[in-house]
């Protein structure tokens, strides 16, 4: 998050990929800062892979430019990038001491084991794992061989770190904290990292800006806590954001950034991050505007309780309304929640909440009609 400027040091050019008649990335444009931080997201399938596979080498694109400060690598062989690449795997070498598996890459480069041994200790430290340089990889925990992979790489000081899911495989608390790690080592050495996830919190937690894949199409760009509060789309809503979405029928467009629905009767302004007439419109809605006791001025809505999971903090419950769409809300731990099979009111506080393009597809989504709702 230091020691960023505003030179892009990638570019991608509508960059695409297909196999046969399948398209695993279909024109994909994104520029990376120097010192940025960017992760991209988005589900299985979606082309994550992709980037990072085409941006290392590993494969060619078939049409469109990878940039790296203005030089086109798209056709260099892995090795002349000068690319650090860390995967889900460590992929140390097992025979090595962990000193030897982090000072490989200079060595490759020629570098004198006096230079290499001083290398070696820098960034052993910066992951905090000396003491271990005698090691064998096995004799390491997942964490630390997971921080000795990083170690290797960042020895050579590449302009770009590419990882991909590399924290997918440790356990829930040394994710925790080599999420920590990888914030303070990018925050120390200001190295611009493209990085992999399919998991939200990580990328809320350690990137700069959110890249959004969907299908092989970039769909969303932008800050992540923005995305996750103000969704371009319902489908940045739903995944990104874990919001409710909920068609709706009547909306129409305010003054910029906000549109008026409609319900019973009343109106609601709503803020709006996309709004066309003739595009489907949906409301995003936080699980956390779901209420069970009414206030001021909130719309209710008749519903049955499907499912209550017990989160820790608070309590993840599904509704069901209009007999086909779910509607998801969390609730504080402490507050009474009513048993799966009862039929109760919800109240929805709209603050918050944004009107969105429904990109997400009928077939995933049911329908509500917001003129059911009646205004307190
Ligand atoms: N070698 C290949 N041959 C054919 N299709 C492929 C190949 N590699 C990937 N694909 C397809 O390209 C699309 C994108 O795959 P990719 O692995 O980049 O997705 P991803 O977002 O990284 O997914 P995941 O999160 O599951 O790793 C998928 O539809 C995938 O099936």
């Amino acid at each position: 998050m230091m020691k960023q400027n505003s030179e892009p040091l990638l570019e991608l050019r509508a960059l695409t990929k297909e196999y046969g008649r399948g398209v695993a990335l279909a024109g994909v444009n994104l520029s990376v800062r120097s010192g940025e931080l960017v992760a991209l997201v988005g589900p299985s399938g979606s082309g994550k892979s992709t980037v990072l596979s085409l941006i290392a080498g590993f494969q060619v694109p078939t049409s469109g430019q990878i940039l790296l400060r203005g030089q086109d690598i798209s056709r260099l062989a892995p090795g002349q990038r000068e690319l650090g690449v860390v995967f889900q795997n460590y992929a140390l070498f097992p025979h090595m001491t962990i000193a030897e598996n982090v000072g490989y890459p200079l060595k490759l480069r020629g570098w004198d084991p006096a230079r290499r041994r001083e290398r070696v200790a820098e960034v052993l430290d910066l992951v905090r794992l000396n003491g271990h340089e005698a090691k064998r990889p096995r004799q390491l925990s997942g964490g630390q061989q997971q921080r000795a992979a990083l170690a290797r790489v960042l020895s050579f000081e590449p302009p770009l770190l590419l990882m991909d899911e590399p924290l997918s495989a440790l356990d829930r608390e040394i994710r925790g904290e080599m999420k920590a790690e990888i914030r303070r080592i990018h925050r120390e050495l200001g190295t611009t990292i493209l990085y992999v996830t399919h998991d939200r919190d990580e990328a809320l937690a350690l990137s700069d800006r959110v890249a959004i894949l969907r299908g092989g199409h970039l769909v969303a760009v932008g800050p992540p806590t923005e995305l996750f509060r103000a969704p371009t789309s319902a489908f940045v809503g739903r995944f990104f954001s874990g919001h409710n979405i909920l068609p709706i029928a009547n909306a129409t467009a305010a003054d910029s950034g906000h549109a008026r629905i409609q319900i019973g009767g009343g109106e609601v302004v709503v803020r709006a991050t996309a709004f066309g007439s003739g595009t489907r419109t949906c409301l995003a809605l936080p699980p956390h505007n779901v209420r069970l006791q009414p206030e001021p001025g909130m719309p209710n809505l008749p519903a049955r309780v499907v499912d209550v999971a017990y989160l820790g903090h608070e309590t993840e419950v599904i509704f069901l309304i209009n007999s086909e769409t779910h509607i998801v809300g969390r609730f504080p731990y402490g507050i009474k929640i009513p048993d799966p099979g009862e039929a109760i009111d919800l109240y929805l506080s709209l603050e918050g909440a944004v009107l969105v393009v429904d990109d997400v597809g009928a077939e995933d989504v049911g329908r509500v009609e917001l003129q059911q709702l009646e205004l307190a």
